[in-house]
């Protein structure tokens, strides 16, 4: 990577297990400030570890995680709190409280983490669910909405402290085109209109490649390629190239580790 600026996030030489299995074995990446970065990898690959470990939700066995210029793993607890108010969230499901409206759902990370006054929260709110197209559905409960409804609600929660740095787990995961393109697009135009940096993890190849300036693909623990967008597609690496391609054949395992076939099922050879 090219860029001078600090990088949002740098990861060095990163190790975790979970128990005796290895999922992370040395992963090196930076995510440059105000692009939109892409972590790409195969579904068990790590990429949702990777973002714990980025979140301070787990600690590395080895290595370091630093976000902002801080060691995420050295911090203590309330440091660590203050360092996520910085950083927007979305998960796979959306992971909406199913038992509070929409308003509530966006404004509870405000009430959260700051004092703003109720008629502010109120008209900062009102402006998030603009920026998604849903100022109509504030009253409703997430069960109210369709999929993709709950997915821009999320997104629109996810910036509700305008966060300097954007996290997406799977975040096409279920949808229909249509809403793809929408939540595609909206991660960008939001990324670019609060002047943020984002981070998308995903396993969708296609949609990673409209959206990403920048991409890094995970496997076998470790960083098999990473480039910005054009340059990884014309990429000559094998493994690169059967992920970004889709190819059938190559080095991308199919199958899990796991004992021979002809072992499992007790036959004689
Ligand atoms: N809490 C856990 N305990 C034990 N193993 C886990 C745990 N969480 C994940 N794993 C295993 O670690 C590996 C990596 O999982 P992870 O969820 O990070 O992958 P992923 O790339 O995000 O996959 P997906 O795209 O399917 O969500 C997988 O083999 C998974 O089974």
């Amino acid at each position: 990577m090219t860029d001078t600026a600090p990088p949002i996030i740098e990861v060095r030489d990163l190790h975790f297990a979970y128990g005796k299995r290895p999922v992370l074995r040395g992963v090196n990446l930076r995510v440059p400030k105000g692009k939109v970065t892409a972590i790409l990898g195969a579904s068990g690959s790590g990429k949702t570890t990777l973002l714990q470990l980025v979140a301070g939700s787990l600690k590395p066995q080895r290595g370091t995680v630093e976000v902002f210029g801080k060691a995420v793993h050295e911090l203590p607890q309330e440091a660590l709190y203050a360092l996520r108010r910085q950083i927007g969230m979305m998960f796979q499901r959306g992971g909406l409280f199913t038992d509070l409206s929409v308003f509530d759902n966006i404004a509870f990370p405000m009430r959260e983490h700051t004092s703003l006054p109720e008629d502010v929260m109120r008209d900062l709110v009102i402006m998030k669910l603009h920026a998604v197209g849903l100022r109509g559905v504030h009253k409703q409960l997430p069960a109210e909405l369709s999929g993709g409804m709950a997915r821009r609600v999320a997104l629109a929660r996810a910036t509700a402290l305008d966060p300097d740095l954007m996290i997406f787990d799977e975040p096409f995961a279920g949808l229909d085109p249509i809403t793809l393109n929408v939540i595609c697009n909206l991660i960008r135009t939001l990324n670019d209109a609060l002047g943020s940096t984002s981070v998308v993890v995903t396993y969708d190849v296609n949609e990673a490649l409209k959206l990403a300036d920048y991409l890094f693909v995970i496997g076998d623990g470790v960083i098999k390629g990473e480039g910005p967008t054009e340059a990884m597609l014309a990429s000559e690496d094998p493994y690169v190239r059967q992920f970004l391609h889709a190819e059938p054949d190559g080095p991308v395992p199919f199958h899990m580790p796991a004992r021979r076939i002809a072992d499992e099922l007790g036959l004689p050879c």
